[in-house]
């Protein structure tokens, strides 16, 4: 692994310079008429030019040539089961859906990261950037000369299987399992691997990942800013015929060629960037008296909607922690709830179903479907010695959180084949307990 270089903190306005090129930024201006170096300036807005500054976000660029540079975009079909809109491809199912590990390529047949998205479910609408996607991405070979960019959201990674080493435009990231990245809106990025790949991808079309508000937590605790890291400015001058520049638009890939590396960026500066998160480093808040708290506690960013307290989706995770509540049910309780609740397992095992739910598998628990603890988990748990214990260790599991009802495509409900038809049978023999 390449030693790779980040500044620390959230949303914070970052200035950096490749070392090659020192004085590559211009001093007290944006746009001066000529760049040093014969750079090019370029602005990538992540927010409308009007919006308040606490929303505001953009990036000035200094490059060696301005994006601009390219040929015409055509269509590009490499993604079969990768969905934008196409939301009615199968009837509405409430049911409790579990999936085992996604089945990563076959041996002997090569998929970038690109070609390996898969959409597994999904709301609203690209057009009028609302809403959200789940995808997987299940590849076994490095993009060659070739980035992606998305033009209809944001990207938050969680990578499962295998290091992802994501060269952007901003400089270079490298995501291992138990990290997250967020790569926004529209910026370009590459990503090579190391063998058999596999995670999961929260796609919001809204706005932009936020920490959540702390309330009465105070000013400190859960996802801490300063361990978000966002690359330092690396670039590569390089001729290459053919260079790939493929965009996600309007859920459609498309495909664009220029005759050099787009990771040209010499110099950066703004708030506007992709970073990574390690997981292990997030501050575990609970209760410690009695009862089982809202998973909400365990939120590490946020896309917040309209509605006031209410997110398009929330990154939620479940980390090792003692669990100490006395006199309580100390697992999930049963609840039915007015969000969608994806979930996903990096490692180990989760609580309320020790079977099952698989590292590199996932379950949904859509819009006031019922669900819960399976029958061992409340047996064990109902019974158990109360004592202080540690939970969860070595396990990560997470939720991907919405207030939009989403829809399972295809590829999820029957191309893939890991639906597990029996997942309701978890709970079919809990007993009726009751004596009067
Ligand atoms: O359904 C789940 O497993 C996720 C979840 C966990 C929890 O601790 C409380 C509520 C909830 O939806
Ligand atoms: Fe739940």
């Amino acid at each position: 692994m390449a030693e790779y270089q980040y500044l620390s903190g959230f949303g914070s306005h970052f200035s950096s310079e490749d070392a090659r090129c020192p004085g590559a930024l211009p001093e007290g201006q944006n746009s001066p008429q000529k760049c040093a170096y014969g750079l090019y300036a370029e602005q990538l807005s992540g927010s409308a030019f009007t919006a308040p500054r606490t929303e505001n976000v953009r990036s000035w660029l200094y490059r060696i040539r301005p994006s601009v540079v390219h040929e015409p975009f055509k269509s590009y079909q490499v993604a079969p089961f990768l969905r934008g809109n196409k939301w009615d491809e199968q009837p509405p199912n409430p049911n409790q859906m579990r999936w085992s590990p996604f089945d990563l390529p076959e041996t002997g047949e090569e998929r970038d990261f690109v070609a390996g998205l898969h959409t597994v479910c999904g709301a609203g609408d690209v057009r009028s950037r609302h809403g959200l996607a789940v995808h997987v991405y299940l590849c076994n070979k490095s993009m060659e000369n070739t980035a992606f960019y998305n033009s209809d959201g944001d990207f938050l990674i969680v990578p499962q299987q295998g290091p992802l080493d994501i060269t952007t435009e901003f400089g270079r990231l490298y995501v291992k399992p138990n990290e997250i990245c967020v790569i926004p809106q529209g910026i370009r990025f590459s990503v090579a691997v190391e063998g058999p790949t596999r995670g999961y991808i929260l796609e919001v079309y809204d706005g932009h990942f936020k920490l959540p508000d702390l309330g009465p937590i105070g000013a400190n605790g859960l996802a801490n800013p300063r361990d978000f890291l966002t690359p330092t400015a690396w670039f590569e001058d390089r001729t290459v015929e053919g260079f790939k520049i493929v965009s996600k638009y309007q859920g459609a890939l498309f495909v664009a060629t220029q005759n050099h590396s787009p990771f040209d960026v010499v110099g950066w500066h703004g708030n506007y960037a992709p970073f990574k998160y390690d997981l292990a480093k997030f501050m575990v808040i609970n209760s410690v008296s009695y009862d089982h708290c809202d998973p909400s506690i365990f939120t590490v960013l946020t896309c917040p909607s309209n509605k006031y307290g209410t997110a398009i989706a929330d990154f939620v995770i479940f980390p090792p922690r003692w669990s100490v509540q006395e006199n309580t049910f100390r697992p999930p309780y049963y609840h039915r709830n007015c969000m969608s609740e994806f979930m996903g397992l990096i490692l180990g095992r989760y609580e309320a179903k020790e079977g099952g739910f698989l590292p590199g598998g996932a379950s949904l628990h859509s819009i006031m479907t019922p669900h819960g603890p399976d029958r061992k988990c409340f047996e064990g748990a109902s019974n158990a010695t109360l004592k202080p214990e540690r939970i969860a260790e070595g396990t990560q599991a997470f939720m991907f959180e919405s207030s939009l009802s989403m829809a399972v495509t295809r590829w999820g409900e029957e191309t893939c084949q890991k639906l597990d038809a029996r997942y309701y049978e978890c709970w079919q023999t809990l007993e009726k307990k009751f004596k009067i």
